[in-house]
């Protein structure tokens, strides 16, 4: 079964001075259950596409489904996680409260299920012991694990997570990456990780959509046929795992096939039908 369905999504920001197609035509499908990494280099629209994709930002054209269901605003079951965890949590709120926010928003919860989905998505992040600290309280790993534990809380039906890691340092990132493969083998929330780091995205995804520089396309729909149990020594180092990323190396780096297209539309000119 399909959970989320984008289908030739196009994104043109029409500024004063300038138009920018940021992305020109995406269409991928992520099935119930899995977990797809998205990698392509800055600037390409990834967090545009994001955007889309979790209703906060209109596209030019194109439509993203979920469940079949056309997303015209923030679906109310699918979670978040951001690159910017410092702006994500609320400081004046303890860690429990934070996980706890949006649970209020969801209904047909009792008070005692919201602590039980709290206390369980804690323990799942090794954070039950940092209930009652504040964020500002933890280091930028621990917050990171905060608002991850906030968004399996909620238990969406796609987890949406835009280079949640980018901002903490290698040996904390390679926790959280297993931190993710672990949660998922845990729970199956379908989803759809957003990264620039290569070696991240083939090290986590059952599948890796490669993306081109802007405007962007999907280059390649890539199988990560690693063996589904994976670790930070052993996966990496295989050759297996080195032939994988030096596909999707070349294929980011790879020269545009259609140079003549540009990248930037004069204003005025408005976007293309
Ligand atoms: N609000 C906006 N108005 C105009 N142009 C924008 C806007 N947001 C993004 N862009 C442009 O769209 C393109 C894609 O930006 P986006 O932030 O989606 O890329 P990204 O792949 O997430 O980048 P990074 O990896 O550096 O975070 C860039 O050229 C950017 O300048």
């Amino acid at each position: 079964m399909t959970d989320l369905d984008v289908r030739g999504i196009r994104k043109v920001y029409d500024g004063r001075t300038r138009t920018v197609e940021a992305v020109r035509d995406l269409t991928f499908t992520v099935a119930t259950g899995e977990l797809v990494c998205l990698v392509g280099p800055s600037g390409c629209g990834k967090t545009t596409l994001l955007k889309i994709i979790a209703g906060l930002l209109e596209p030019t054209s194109g439509e993203v489904l979920l469940e079949g269901r056309r997303v015209d605003g923030p679906p109310p079951d699918m979670a978040v996680v951001f690159q910017e965890y410092g702006r994500s949590l609320f400081p004046w709120k303890t860690v429990r409260d934070n996980v706890e926010l949006p649970l209020r928003q969801k209904k047909g919860l009792t008070a005692a299920r919201r602590r039980e989905l709290v206390e369980e998505s804690l323990a799942a992040v090794g954070l039950a012991e940092a209930h009652a600290a504040y964020p500002w309280q933890l280091s930028g790993g621990m917050q990171q694990r905060v608002a991850i534990a906030r968004a399996i809380a909620y238990e969406p039906r796609v987890l949406l997570m835009d280079e949640p890691f980018a901002a903490v340092d290698a040996q904390t990132r390679a926790d959280l990456e297993d931190l993710i493969r672990d949660l998922w083998h845990r729970f199956r929330v379908t989803t759809l990780f957003v990264t620039h780091d290569i070696d991240e995205a083939v090290y986590l995804g059952q599948r890796v959509l490669i993306l081109s520089q802007s405007p962007t396309v999907v280059r390649q729909d890539l199988v990560i046929d690693l063996p589904d149990q994976r670790d930070q020594l052993h996966t990496r180092s295989s050759p297996r795992f080195a032939e994988l990323r030096a596909q999707v190396y070349s294929q980011i780096h790879r020269p545009r096939t259609d140079p003549a297209v540009p990248e930037e539309v004069p204003a005025g000119r408005g976007p293309r039908p």
